[in-house]
């Protein structure tokens, strides 16, 4: 099938180039020439495992194409909206002036008998407010709502094997034809049995929302714990480990830190509280600010830590920082913890040099003032304390013997809880977890 996706970013590159990978015929279109560029080249703008070699296939095999001409997508069947939806300026509320401009400029493209698929994340009434733009523009056109769920650092295997489908379709025939048209999209994933929820438009934003609403609560939970844990001398790490044992709980996202960042769970919790508001139903959603309190408490909670551990200060202190990213096998720094935590050290007056695998170049972009290690010795050469905040694997797995020849002072604070402190004891270091002893 031929289809067209607007928007090339961390979820539409990926988008295009799976799609593409699945055998259809696709066309990415970005208002980034310089990312359209990159990606027509067989480069990936960002760093998300295995899409760049998907990328150079897709592209070899003549399948994909990418253009800043919006009159491309010219003869697609299905147009995917993947365009950014981020938090306004000084509000809550998602700003959607991309999607509206996405859709907008498909309008004069579109053929009768067309579907365009909105991927990106939106409140829950969007697009019952842009169906009737296609109804106006005399289209011929039908809007479906298809969130997505796909995970940084996995992709493209979340989008090639989704554990989920759900599709937000209008009523009576233009469904039926939205539906035909998805279901041949997806086709091999519903051939391996995936589940597809077929709702209204409402549902379909409201399960996405709702989803990264539940995730978001449920880091925050037992980062609540971690707090109490840190006052009773309890231990976060077995609590979440007694927990998850109970199959209703489940072990998955009770990994308490430095708490969630990136580009979608902080925005989304927070347009979703705008929305809930507008719809005078604040209240309902009321707990979801709460949850965001207790995320940032966390990073702000770390800073504290460090300085305690450093006896009271952390002013010209040589601190290396392993982590820049928001989560490991990901360059994006959009809301980071772990970057938000550098600055916050640095503006304290700490001689901070931060490093990660991935994340230097898009973190040095947002703050050059920071001093970044190309790796882990020279991050680590003389540092008075060291902070682990993005959980890599090359940093969980980090020798404390080699790592304690290279620093000033073995003291060692582990803002994911993720190292075996007593293996970094044993080797000399003052080990400091976040909600455990
Ligand atoms: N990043 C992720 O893992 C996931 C993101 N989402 C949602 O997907 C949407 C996109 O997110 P990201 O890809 O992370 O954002 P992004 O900022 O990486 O990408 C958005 C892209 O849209 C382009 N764009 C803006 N206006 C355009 C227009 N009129 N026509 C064509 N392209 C245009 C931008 O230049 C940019 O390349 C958001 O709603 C997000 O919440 C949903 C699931 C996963
Ligand atoms: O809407 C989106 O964009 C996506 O948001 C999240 O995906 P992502 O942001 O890639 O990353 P997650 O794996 O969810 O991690 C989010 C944050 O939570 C943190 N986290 C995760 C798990 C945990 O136990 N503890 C914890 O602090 C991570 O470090 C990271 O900062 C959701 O998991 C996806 O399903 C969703 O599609």
């Amino acid at each position: 099938m031929r289809i067209s996706v607007l928007g090339c970013g961390y979820l539409g590159a990926v988008h295009a180039v799976s799609l593409a990978a699945l055998g259809h015929d696709v066309v990415g279109v970005d208002v980034d020439a310089q990312k359209i560029a990159q990606l027509a080249a067989g480069r990936s703008p960002f760093y998300e495992p295995g899409l760049e070699s998907a990328l150079q296939h897709a592209l070899g095999a003549g399948r994909l194409a990418f253009t800043t001409d919006v009159a491309a997508v010219r003869g697609a069947r299905v147009h995917f909206i993947a365009v950014g939806t981020p938090q306004k300026r000084g509000e809550s509320a998602a700003d959607l002036s991309f999607v509206d401009a996405a859709v907008d400029s498909l309008l004069p493209h579109l053929n009768a008998g067309d579907v365009v698929v909105g991927k990106s994340t939106v409140p829950v009434g969007t697009a019952a407010r842009l169906a009737p733009r296609l109804e106006t523009a005399r289209t011929g056109a039908v809007l479906a709502w298809n969130p997505e769920f796909l995970r940084e650092g996995y992709a493209v295997n979340d989008t090639i094997a989704p554990d989920r489908i759900v599709y937000g379709l209008p009523s009576g025939e233009a469904g039926v034809r939205a539906r035909r048209a998805l279901d041949e999209v997806y086709a091999v994933a519903i051939g391996n049995d995936t589940p597809v929820v077929a709702t209204d438009y409402a549902t379909a934003e409201l399960v996405k929302a709702a989803a990264n609403a539940f995730l978001a609560t449920k880091i925050s939970f037992i980062n609540a714990m971690a707090e109490i844990a840190e006052v009773t001398g309890a231990d976060v790490t077995q609590l979440a480990d007694a927990l998850g044992f109970d199959q209703r709980i489940g072990r998955r996202f009770l990994n308490a830190g430095v708490g969630f960042g990136g580009g979608c769970l902080p925005k989304d919790i927070r347009a979703f509280t705008a929305r809930a508001e507008e719809l005078g139903r604040g209240d309902s959603l009321a707990f979801l600010r709460e949850m965001d309190s207790i995320n940032l408490r966390r990073r702000s909670r770390l800073v504290e830590l460090v300085a305690e551990a450093l006896g009271g200060s952390v002013y010209e202190k040589k601190i290396a920082v392993l982590g820049l990213a928001f989560k490991p096998d990901s360059d994006d720094v959009r809301d980071s913890p772990a970057l938000d935590i550098a600055v916050q050290l640095k503006g304290l007056g700490a001689d901070v040099v931060a490093t990660d695998p991935q994340a230097v170049e898009t973190s040095r972009r947002l703050h050059p003032q920071l001093e970044y290690a190309a790796g882990l010795e020279e991050a680590l050469d003389g540092a008075d304390a060291v902070v682990l905040v993005t959980e890599w694997k090359q940093f969980r797995e980090l020798d404390p013997a080699w790592a304690r020849g290279l620093v000033g002072t073995p003291l060692i604070v582990d803002g994911r809880n993720t190292l075996d402190a007593d293996r970094w004891r044993a080797a000399g270091w003052t080990y400091r977890g976040f909600g455990r002893p």
